[in-house]
């Protein structure tokens, strides 16, 4: 074992325990090897400045001298792997590389009461180190905002944080059977892909997916989670005690946690509406990042944001009618007006959030891809759209109608989740960008525009949507634009216009209707090649004729 400091006889030992085993796991990607020593002592301890430390003591017999590691205490994360079973983790002091699993260590309690004290005591002194000030050792900050503090707004973070920390909004995930039925398929129907295999549960909730991951054959899964959930994660999984042995929930961020080794696959679930809101993908990249083998698989493996212009004069008419309430001259004899420009203003830049009929739609959509195994994580700070439809029916063009899908890209079966307008709803339902100043198109003209979306420290993004109708008949071989109309809206603040709880849903009669088939409904995943679904298909899907 090598001694990262050498500790003299005199430092000042506050507790220690014996062991049964303890292996310094050598971690360097090139070797998996351990060196076993038994048996020998863990304690706590202070270096000379008084920083808590843990130590390592290989060896232990009688008048022998002890290879002594001794770890910054903040630098260290335990995962309990058993009853009398830890693996303790320490990362890089050296802020200029990367947080690397510089040190890891498996230790053997004797005894199940040694193990309980251990973690106790372990729990006391990273709170105690937590309460110091950050300190300067060998030239580096010891402690570090991570990613996600650095661009999230802390107020944010603590609702979403506390939102998902309850039983009553897992389980609405949970309840929706469209979303967890697609995800229990893709891994079970998958199993060659988990089988053996070192999983990651990015953002792990209840603990759910780890349980089906497990389930799958796992070797291991890692469910790491950063809400309280964590706790009732670790409930749920001890009490499926033929899976519990392989499942080590971690609470903590994923650009925070340090785990004891990489992982073959990994498993999210990280969509918002419209894909993005929550930004919880970018953590879904950090984690690929930092704990996805090269060539590692990812459950979700690739996300589609589609598209399409709509019409819908009642929807329209409900938005501007809300704000006619400012309208009033003699409000308990107060003049509203000056405020119904803003007001109206207001209303149009909630994106509205309900499931709709699929023949609002006023041409056939098109999609952008987002390749999780590829993307940036700055990539999604902005996603830029660029929009272009031939309208299908001469109408009036209110807004854009945007729906997801995502890919589990499983070696034995392929496997979509969509939430597509006609397909079964779920709990994300569409999304629609409604314009204050709707225009008309007819049939054969085209239209372009952008969908711009900029990301905000609230976990969400502003969208700004700009949808132009092109010069139509004769003389439109010249190009020019007729009309533009553009507007601002702000994900984070949607209008929640859900009255049935299933929403709409094509009838079962007309699901062969060639209007209720949108592009990304009737495309089966065995029906697509990775290069095609790379390359977004224009107006394919929807026959409008
Ligand atoms: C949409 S829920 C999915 C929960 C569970 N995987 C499921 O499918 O039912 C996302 C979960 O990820 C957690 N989460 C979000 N960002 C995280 C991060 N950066 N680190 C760890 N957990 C995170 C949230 O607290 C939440 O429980």
């Amino acid at each position: 074992m090598e001694a990262d400091r050498r500790v003299h006889v005199h430092v000042d030992v506050e507790v220690e325990f014996g062991l049964s085993s303890i292996s310094n796991l050598s971690l360097d990607s090139d070797s998996a090897s351990t060196s076993v020593v038994v048996p020998g002592v863990v304690r706590f301890s202070r270096d000379h400045g008084g920083v808590p430390q843990l130590q390592f003591l290989a060896g232990g017999w009688e008048g022998a001298e002890r290879d002594i590691v001794g770890l910054d205490i903040g630098n260290v994360q335990i995962f309990q792997l058993g009853p009398v079973q830890s693996v303790c983790m320490a990362g890089q002091l050296d802020m200029s590389k990367e947080n690397m699993y510089s040190r890891g260590f498996k230790i053997q309690f004797k005894a199940e009461e040694d193990s309980r004290s251990f973690h106790q005591k372990f729990k006391q002194w990273k709170g105690e180190f937590a309460c110091q000030e950050p300190r300067v050792s060998s030239g580096a900050l010891a402690t570090s905002r991570s990613k996600f503090d650095e661009k999230i707004d802390a107020s944010s973070a603590k609702m979403y944080f506390h939102y998902y920390g309850q039983l009553l909004h897992q389980q609405n995930m949970l309840q929706d059977y469209v979303r967890t039925g697609t995800y229990y398929a893709a891994v079970i129907e998958n199993g060659a892909d988990f089988s053996g295999r070192v999983v990651v549960d990015v953002g792990a909730g209840s603990g759910i997916l780890s349980l089906f991951a497990a389930q799958a054959g796992a070797r291991h899964v890692y469910a790491v989670e950063a809400s309280e959930m964590a706790d009732y994660a670790r409930k749920l999984i001890a009490g499926n005690p033929s899976l519990s042995e392989r499942i080590t929930v971690i609470k903590g961020k994923v650009e925070e946690v340090e785990l004891p080794e990489k992982a073959d696959i990994l498993i999210s679930e990280p969509m918002g509406t419209l894909l993005v809101n929550e930004r919880m993908l970018e953590s879904y990249v950090i984690a690929r990042d930092r704990f996805l083998v090269a060539e590692g698989k990812m459950f979700p493996t690739v996300g589609r944001i589609h598209v399409a212009p709509f019409s819908d004069e009642y929807l329209y008419v409900e938005i501007a009618t809300k704000a006619l309430f400012w309208q009033q001259h003699s409000y308990y004899g107060v003049d509203l007006t000056p405020l119904h420009e803003a007001a109206f203003q207001g209303y149009f830049s909630q994106p509205v959030v309900d499931a709709f009929d699929p023949r609002l739609l006023v041409a056939p959509p098109m999609f952008h891809i987002i390749d999780f195994t590829k993307v940036k994580e700055g990539d999604l700070y902005e996603v830029d759209i660029p929009l272009k439809f031939t309208a299908a029916v001469g109408s009036k063009v209110h807004g854009i109608a945007c729906w997801f899908d995502v890919l589990f890209n499983g070696s034995t079966v392929p496997r979509w989740l969509t939430t597509a307008p006609g397909s079964p709803t779920t709990h994300w339902y569409q999304l629609r960008c409604v314009l204050s100043q709707p225009f008309f198109v007819m049939s054969g003209q085209e239209i372009t525009g952008r969908l711009h979306m900029i990301a905000h420290n609230a976990q969400s993004y502003t969208i700004y949507l700009t949808l132009s109708a092109k010069m139509w008949g004769p003389g439109a071989e010249q190009g020019g634009i007729l009309q533009t109309s553009t507007g601002k809206f702000d994900l984070k603040e949607p209008y929640y216009r859900i009255s049935q709880p299933q929403g709409y849903q094509v009838p079962q009669d007309q699901q062969q209707h060639p209007l209720f088939q949108p592009q990304g409904l009737n495309v089966q995943p065995q029906d697509i090649e990775e290069t095609e679904l790379l390359e977004p298909a224009q107006n394919s899907g929807i026959d409008f004729s």
